[in-house]
């Protein structure tokens, strides 16, 4: 039976809004599994610190093709193919970039070659510019799995502990106290983290620490952040009030003093408190850090 022009017009309709619907559920999956395999980002980029990516790039003069990474690197021979794959996923995420090496031997291969981004060049060079030690703090197993039951950390009454502190039975300071090997990893993060930060803020922020003679850091760690502080500014008598197992490790020939302390029993006197940290704020992770003059 023959359809009229009307029929035909209703039939075209309804597939377009049929295939409209279907592209919506399709975006809305594909959403989903944005969200879903977000981590593989995060797993890639621990992958290359692991493996010495970036640094056998830099190493390489800042750009390297695949077999070149591989003659810097330990991995086994059957495993370049996916080597290939985890740059893949690094370069669609910018952490690396790539050029295209052209055969001009008449070979049908166009090896492609990885360059460093601004995002990896911090994690490569000398310490003072080189975030990687922060990085390999925050992807590390201690801290990854701490995230991996937030059910049961919503299901528990207030007050309650930390994701961390339900994971791990301890509190970050606590558990560093204990172990030794998971302290000197957050110490180095922390340390690298104020020798980035540090620059911009003695640079930027220079005015605020005019005009007083003395400067507690309060939690300070190692003192990266002050030893910043005390070399930019020379006059400052710089101190670091931090627990008594940080401060048993803390580096001997600075110009900061170290005191060993809890700060919610006593906070040695100084013309101005310096606390630094780094919070979670909605979508973003923001930097604060915060003179408070006390005189
Ligand atoms: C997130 S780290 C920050 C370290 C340093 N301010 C920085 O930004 O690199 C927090 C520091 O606070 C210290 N801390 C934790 N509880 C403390 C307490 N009760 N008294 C003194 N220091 C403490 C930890 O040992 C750690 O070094």
């Amino acid at each position: 039976m023959a359809l009229s022009k009307e029929q035909k017009l209703t039939i075209s309709e309804q597939q377009h809004t049929t295939s409209s619907e279907q592209q919506v559920a399709l975006d809305a999956e594909l959403q989903l599994w944005n969200h879903t395999f977000g981590y593989v980002k995060s797993m890639a980029l621990k992958a290359a610190l692991d493996l010495g990516i970036p640094d056998a790039i830099h190493q390489h003069g800042g750009s390297a093709t695949i077999p070149q990474i591989v003659t810097r690197i330990t991995l086994h021979p059957s495993k370049t193919p996916c080597l290939r794959r985890l740059m893949r996923v690094l370069t669609l995420t910018g952490v690396f970039g790539t050029q295209e090496l052209h055969d001009d031997g008449g070979g049908c291969d166009d090896e492609l070659v990885y360059t460093l981004t601004p995002a990896s060049r911090l994690l490569v060079g000398p310490s003072g510019q080189n975030v990687s030690p922060l990085l390999n703090v925050m992807l590390c197993p201690i801290f990854v799995s701490s995230f991996l039951d937030l059910r049961g950390w919503f299901q528990h009454e207030m007050p309650d502990p930390s994701p961390f502190k339900m994971k791990h039975g301890r509190d970050i300071w606590e558990l560093a106290a204990h172990d030794a090997g998971f302290s000197r990893l957050f110490d180095a993060g922390m340390v690298a983290d104020s020798g980035f930060i540090m620059n911009v803020v003695v640079r930027e922020c220079g005015a605020v620490f005019q005009g007083i003679s003395s400067l507690v850091d309060v939690g300070g760690g190692f003192g990266g952040a002050t030893q910043a502080i005390a070399k930019a500014f020379p006059h400052l008598e710089c101190s670091v009030l931090d627990l008594p197992n940080v401060v048993a490790g803390a580096p001997a020939d600075t110009a900061v003093k170290y005191v060993a302390g809890d700060m919610f029993e006593s906070v040695s006197s100084a013309d101005a408190v310096f606390l630094k940290d780094r919070r979670a704020t909605g979508r973003t992770w923001r930097r604060n850090a915060c003179l408070i003059s006390t005189s």
